[in-house]
């Protein structure tokens, strides 16, 4: 049987005035990936290939370096956010090495100094995802059949959004996790890969690869946009294998609400269609915090952790 592939859509049309027929067939497209999937590929969405190749190459010449450089980018002990460099302890349900990074200008971002354009790539990069974000947004709200300004109304808050460049080692004969089986907590999350398999997303019980595609991004649901259209569309569950014989790099982009927001399913999906909420109202950062505490506890089963389920009806 061919292996199924995530769908990939050309966004070019979003960039431009007019072209309706080719918005309406995207939009199709990306509501049967998101509904199959809850992930799909974009392409010509407008972040410069040269640019993430750069972040590429200097993200793994960071996890490269020596361990000593590495651990001068760990993040303050009694720092609010983790951003900067941390490694999930060993022996461990999961393995790898990563850097946080958020909005540019954030007084708790640390960069390694050398090369010392280090930090200006990242933030451009961060940028850029964020740009592409909004855009994202916009196609996702209208993929909803809500009037495209309807997700930014909601949350027009930009400073809880977040980037991590993600390093996962080769796998062991023991142990192949890269990253455990989750759903993100974002609204959504653009990935880039490099060209090195290893994430998988599960559907119907199986899981399947997201082959690399260069220069595509990829997109997926994640648990706040889950609640807001009261499951109409849904986080899916992934995971990260780690390759044999080499490492794999990534980024990943979560396009968030602010901390402060209540969370809970948008009026257009309940009231204004008489269906009955599916979530009861929720502090988004009450949930950031529990999924934080899921980690801290090396929480091991799936089934003990706290998911977006803690707050269903
Ligand atoms: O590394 C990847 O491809 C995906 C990472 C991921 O799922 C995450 O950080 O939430
Ligand atoms: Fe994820």
């Amino acid at each position: 049987m061919a292996i199924p592939k995530i769908p990939t859509v050309d966004l070019t049309p979003f960039f431009i005035e007019g072209y309706e027929d080719e918005k309406r067939k995207i939009v199709d497209s990306i509501n049967k990936a998101c509904s199959e999937y809850g992930f799909f590929q974009i392409v010509n969405h407008g972040v410069p290939l040269d640019l993430t190749n750069e972040a590429m190459k200097l993200s793994k010449a960071f996890f490269e370096s020596p361990t000593e450089a590495k651990l001068k980018c760990c993040p303050l002990p009694n720092a609010l956010v983790p951003a900067g460099y941390s490694k999930k302890p060993n022996p461990s349900y999961e393995f790898n090495e990563y850097l946080i990074m958020l909005p540019p200008g954030s007084d708790f971002n640390i960069f390694p100094e050398n090369p010392p354009e280090f930090r200006e790539v990242m933030e451009e990069l961060f940028s850029q995802f964020l740009k592409i974000g909004m855009v994202v947004e916009r196609v996702l709200s209208e993929c909803l059949g809500l009037p495209p300004h309807v997700l930014k109304d909601f949350n027009d808050d930009r400073s809880w959004d977040f980037l991590i460049a993600l390093c996962y080692l080769p796998a062991t004969e023991k142990e192949r996790i890269g990253a455990s089986s989750h759903k993100d907590v974002s609204c959504f999350t653009i990935v880039l890969q490099d060209e090195v398999a290893g994430l998988e997303v599960q559907k119907d019980g199986k899981w399947i690869l997201i082959a690399p595609q260069p220069g595509a991004l990829l997109v997926n649901i994640g648990d706040a946009l889950q609640v807001l259209t009261n499951d109409k569309f849904k986080s899916p569950t992934h995971r990260v294998m780690r390759p044999n014989g080499r490492s794999r790099n990534s980024f990943a982009f979560f396009y968030s609400l602010s901390g402060d927001k209540w969370v809970e399913p948008l009026p257009q999906f309940t009231k204004e269609i008489a269906e009955k909420p599916k979530y009861r109202p929720f502090l988004y950062k009450e949930y950031i915090q529990k999924r934080k505490e899921n980690k801290s506890k090396h929480v091991t089963r799936l089934e003990d952790e706290i998911t977006i389920s803690h707050y269903a009806i």
